[in-house]
């Protein structure tokens, strides 16, 4: 089969988002093309049947792919990217890179070049990540269809119409998986300290962030109100919740992390 996507750059994000594209049937692994030069991973895109090669000069064939998806750090980019420039002719170029900006494309692949910006996340791999997508004016709609339709088998889709709310997107769902599996690891260790054993803390800290989050979405219900459902008055709940929500202290740290993840982005597209 003729191949329909390269991807470029074959990491955390990029193995996430291909392991869900191939899970879900809708492109078959000979569609698409890993490039990927660190050998250990390039063999483990292989192993869900892609083709790989270590660089675009080293793929074999005529290739005319649809859809080229651009997962190397922002601070390679511009020179990783300046290789498929042959291919903006006809490809959309989907950039999941945090910061660069959709202008940093067009001025290496050319002004008529078709490109989308998307902030995926990493629980993209069990088909329940959060993407988020931004297009120029050359992305022809069956292109958007496309990407929207692959995207949508990684977990939920939404677009956006001005690229500058991608920094504040990257600070909260593109980072913030990492922003919860510190607060399991935190939970897990407040829980030995209370006195249970290392197994049942992570069991309980894992099952009880997963059953919440499930809850609150499920339910549809404002997590405020899920809230008030655990604390009963003068309970222990209320105990807790004294020591977060007292003078704002959790909301307060997580506003400011939330803050510097944001200016980040914002100084990796300068
Ligand atoms: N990890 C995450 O949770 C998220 C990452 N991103 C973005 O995804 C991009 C990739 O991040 P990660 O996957 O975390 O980094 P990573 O370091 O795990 O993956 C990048 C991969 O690119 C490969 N690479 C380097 N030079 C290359 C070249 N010339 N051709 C092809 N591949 C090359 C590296 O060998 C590496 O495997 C970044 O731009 C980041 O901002 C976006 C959202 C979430
Ligand atoms: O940490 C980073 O820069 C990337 C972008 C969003 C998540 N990981």
């Amino acid at each position: 089969m003729a191949v329909r996507v390269v991807l470029v750059g074959c990491g955390n994000m990029g193995y996430a988002m291909l392991a869900g594209w191939l899970k879900s049937g809708k492109l078959a692994p000979s569609e698409t093309l890993v490039i990927e030069p660190n050998q250990e991973l390039r063999d483990r895109a292989g192993r869900l049947g892609s083709v790989v090669a270590s660089s675009i000069d080293d793929a074999a064939g005529d290739l005319s792919p649809e859809i080229v998806v651009i997962a190397v750090k922002p601070q390679v980019i511009r020179e990783v990217t300046a290789g498929y420039r042959k291919f903006a002719g006809s490809a959309t170029f989907v950039s999941v890179a945090a910061g660069t900006g959709i202008a940093a494309f067009t001025e290496i692949l050319g002004a008529g070049a078709a490109v989308m910006r998307c902030m995926p996340n990493t629980p993209a791999a069990i088909g329940k990540g959060m993407m988020v997508v931004v297009s120029n004016a050359n992305v022809k709609e069956p292109a958007k269809a496309f990407v929207g339709d692959l995207l949508s088998t990684s977990g939920k889709v939404a677009t956006i119409d001005d690229e500058s709310l991608m920094d504040a997107v990257t600070a909260v769902s593109g980072s913030g998986p990492a922003y919860i599996f510190h607060f399991i690891e935190c939970l897990t260790d407040a829980a030995v300290a209370a006195g249970l054993p290392a197994d049942t803390a992570r069991l309980l800290a894992m099952q009880t962030v997963y059953g919440a989050a499930s809850l609150a979405a499920e339910s549809g219900e404002d997590p405020a109100v899920l809230r008030r459902q655990v604390t009963s008055p003068n309970g222990t709940t209320a105990a807790a919740l004294e020591v977060l929500m007292g003078q704002d202290r959790l909301k307060t740290l997580v506003t400011e992390a939330v803050g510097a993840a944001k200016a980040r982005s914002v100084e990796l597209g300068k």
